[in-house]
């Protein structure tokens, strides 16, 4: 097991990486003051882990919540229902929630951790790579609106993050890619030399090779972690993270969440934003080329969605949580591992990207990534 550390003003906390860890019994212990015990997690992850983790927390007082498996769940009426599981199991404010699952679980679990009796403790147990890689850490919480993506929401961190690097064995293609879209992040805005790695490693990380997954974890989580305790509220730095986010969100708004995984309209989304840098002379056409290159090794779409007008892109990315007085403000790449927030895009060359920016069915670029 290897361990990372979050360092935070308020209270830092650490991240351990390796296999089996959801039997280790001993990390979970510290966090649960009160011997009560909250597991929230979905239909397909209670099939796989619920049982094994149940085991380990034998001796407390323990209610579950299994909520229906999905992005267009990630809402407010499934977070209602972890408020009224614990309180039918009559849970304190020592009371701990543990969110076992995907970015989809544990942004809703740290959500009603963050309201509960005004905030009680909660544990990241996350099985996806997307959530080991960037959700669990951090304490971004939140659900969608049906008018915007993530639109209610917490900051409010994990004690803890236990990533068992073993649960991504069961988990399927698709979603590996899409936790590769985040990781390809963190090598864009701040890491060439990381960016370069996973070029020569994207087939082994597609394969499961265990050590290289572990490495790539490793190093997300600590680029993610460098940052979140630079800037824990996103004053400045935090929303480099948000790397074709804006695109991203307002094609997972467009198409109905869980059409597009998040992670592959990040990928779409990240591609846009590279292509707008190089509009602006920042990325010369071969560091595109790598970009692109990339992204469809990842098995990752790059085009847009199939009759998403430019239109509907700026009515969405309007919305993003970065815009503040007036106009976007979006992240770009400076060059490849070094990115920055422009606080001024010229919406006239916005537009002309956009128009001129391919589309296709998501189907058909998973077509030609598999092919
Ligand atoms: N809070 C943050 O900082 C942050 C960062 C990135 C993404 N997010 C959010 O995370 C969400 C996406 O997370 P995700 O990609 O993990 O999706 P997800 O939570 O929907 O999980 C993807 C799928 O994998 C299944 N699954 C989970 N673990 C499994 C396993 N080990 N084996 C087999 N199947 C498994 C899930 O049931 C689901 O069907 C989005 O809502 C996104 O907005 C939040
Ligand atoms: O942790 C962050 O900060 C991020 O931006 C990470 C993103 O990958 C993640 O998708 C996040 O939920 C986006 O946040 P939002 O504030 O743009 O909704
Ligand atoms: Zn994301």
């Amino acid at each position: 097991m290897q361990t990372l550390m979050v360092e935070l003003d308020e209270r830092s906390y650490p991240i351990h990486v390796g296999p089996g860890l959801i039997d280790r019994g001993d990390l979970y212990a510290p966090y649960i003051a009160g011997r009560q015990v909250m597991i929230v997690t979905n239909e397909t992850v209670a099939a796989l882990y619920l049982q094994r983790v149940k085991a380990q927390l034998g001796d407390y007082q323990l209610a579950e919540t299994i909520l229906p498996d999905g992005e267009q769940y990630k809402t407010i009426d499934c977070v209602e229902q972890i408020w009224d599981g614990l309180l039918a199991a009559r849970f304190n404010r020592r009371a701990t929630i543990i969110a076992l699952g995907g970015g989809v679980i544990g942004d809703m679990a740290g959500f009603a951790a963050a309201c509960y009796q005004r905030g009680i403790a909660f544990i990241q147990v996350p099985t996806t790579l997307l959530s080991q890689v960037d959700s669990s850490v951090g304490g971004k919480t939140g659900v969608n609106h049906p008018r915007g993506k993530n639109m209610i929401g917490a900051f409010w961190q994990p004690r803890a993050v236990i990533i068992d690097t073993a649960t991504l064995e069961s988990l399927p293609p698709r979603e590996l890619s899409a936790g590769l879209a985040e990781v390809i992040k963190y090598g864009l805005i701040r890491d060439l030399e990381f960016l370069a790695w996973l070029e020569d490693n994207v087939e082994a990380l597609r394969a499961l090779d265990a050590q290289a997954l572990t490495k790539a974890i490793l190093r997300s989580c600590a680029v993610k972690a460098e940052i979140v305790a630079e800037d824990e509220t996103e004053q400045g730095v935090r929303a480099l993270l948000n790397l074709g986010h804006t695109f991203g969100h307002a094609i997972e708004t467009d198409q109905g969440y869980g059409r597009w995984l998040h992670g592959e309209a990040v990928a779409s989304g990240m591609m846009m934003a590279a292509t707008l840098s190089a509009r602006l002379n920042d990325l010369d056409a071969a560091a595109l080329a790598r970009v692109e290159t990339l992204l469809r090794a990842a098995g990752l779409p790059v085009h847009a969605p199939e009759g998403m007008s430019s239109e509907r892109f700026l009515e969405l990315m309007r919305l993003d949580k970065k815009v503040l007085d007036a106009g976007l403000r979006l992240v770009l790449l400076d060059r490849l591992g070094q990115a920055r927030v422009e606080a001024n895009v010229d919406e006239a060359l916005l537009v002309e990207m956009l128009n001129a920016y391919p589309r296709a069915t998501l189907a058909r670029q998973r077509d030609d990534s598999i092919g």
